[in-house]
């Protein structure tokens, strides 16, 4: 198959969370092109679940790969850009996706002796498809329920053919943030009639800053990022109504606790101090990404010793992944692939080298055969 054509198709149709119609649909059409013999597929709402028989199965390994785009205008200037406006596959799952289905090739031309399993699951960028399949999976669909679980997710500042990862902790614990303040506005000339929720929420915003400066163990680490403010309607009315969006990353739970303690301490103190009303909303939340020990250790040993891929030992990042919930029930392993892109992920002008695509669904077949 060609996996950078099928990339840039894929890259053309991002899709978010839960709403991957067109993708799974792409995907159905590639997945009816192999030869049937050894598969099995099902589908859980825009997802998909593919198991490949092996020789001589003694287990079920899993592969994940997340399906879902994310809402920003792509800035790329390729020939196959997003035909979504407003949407791009800016964290790299159209990488992850033709990489599943390379691997998906290989092993159905090259049977490994378990039996394997590629879940595309939406969602990851939110509200979270991980943990719902997973429940899905243990509880209508037994069978497909890996014994134990890989993925990868693609890292802009690596060179292609770098894999890095470690044992034990690699992601942060997640929980979306949505502030709401609600007052009362006016006309622009009045100030002294209104309590105008720009002003409001830009001081609460400023004062968020200090969570994890003043309120977060040092030797600890936490993240508080307000992505998105917005505040009233036009230049000359005092706003009612001002929103912030966020995310915070910890650690561990007890911090995540007193993080949100601290953001509802200074909302209450903003609706006392401007005279609003605040409601906060957590949204979706992500656990760790917890790498199982000896698996890890097991992937990083055939990695160093595999021609052609630069094994590193990466440090925990502050990244989210609901690859959590599968590593919380079923030894796992995630690690980090270099696409040697000058623009990060969450960028509209992400560009990852394509070449990836030769090294790595190859050698995580070979890793596969090994287990
Ligand atoms: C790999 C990656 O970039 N994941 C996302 C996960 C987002 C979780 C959730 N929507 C949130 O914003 O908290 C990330 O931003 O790390």
């Amino acid at each position: 198959m060609d996996l950078v054509k099928i990339r840039r198709e894929l890259h053309q149709i991002p899709e978010i969370g839960f709403q991957e119609v067109k993708t799974q649909s792409y995907l159905k059409d590639i997945l009816s092109a192999f030869p049937q013999e050894r598969l099995e597929i099902i589908q859980w709402k825009t997802g998909l679940a593919v198991k490949v028989r092996g020789l001589n199965p003694t287990k079920l390994i899993g592969w994940r790969t997340d399906i879902d785009g994310l809402p920003i205008q792509e800035e790329t200037g390729h020939d196959f850009q997003s035909t979504h406006p407003g949407f791009m596959h800016a964290c790299g799952h159209d990488i992850h996706m033709a990489n599943a289905i390379g691997l998906l090739e290989r092993l159905i031309e090259d049977p490994i002796a378990d039996d394997a399993v590629i879940l595309f699951q939406p969602a990851e960028e939110g509200p979270g498809g991980a943990l719902p399949f997973r429940e899905w999976l243990k509880n209508e669909q037994p069978s497909f329920l890996p014994d134990q679980i890989y993925a990868l997710h693609i890292a802009p500042e690596l060179p292609v053919g770098t894999v890095a990862t470690k044992p034990g902790l690699l992601f942060a614990n997640t929980s979306e943030l949505f502030i709401d303040l609600h007052g009362k506005g006016g006309h622009a000339a009045f100030p002294h009639l209104t309590e105008d929720m720009a002003v409001a929420g830009a001081a609460l915003l400023m004062q968020l800053q200090t969570i994890i400066s003043r309120n977060v163990n040092p030797m600890d680490s936490a993240v508080l990022t307000v992505g998105k403010f917005t505040a009233g309607t036009v230049q000359n009315i005092i706003a009612e109504k001002a929103r912030l969006e966020g995310t915070i990353r910890t650690l561990n739970l007890p911090s995540m606790l007193k993080v949100k303690q601290r953001i509802e301490a200074m909302c209450r103190a903003i609706e006392e101090g401007y005279q609003c009303k605040i409601s906060i909303d957590y949204g979706s939340s992500y656990l760790e990404v917890n790498n199982n020990e000896e698996l890890a250790k097991a992937f990083l040993r055939f990695a160093e010793n595999y021609t052609g891929i630069l094994a590193k030992r990466s440090e925990a990042a502050m990244t989210g992944e609901d690859f959590g919930y599968f590593t919380e029930e079923l030894p796992g392993v995630m690690f980090w692939a270099g696409v040697d892109s000058e623009f990060g992920l969450h960028h509209s002008r992400l560009n990852p080298n394509e070449s990836v695509l030769e090294i790595l669904p190859k050698f995580i077949h070979q890793f596969f055969k090994q287990l």
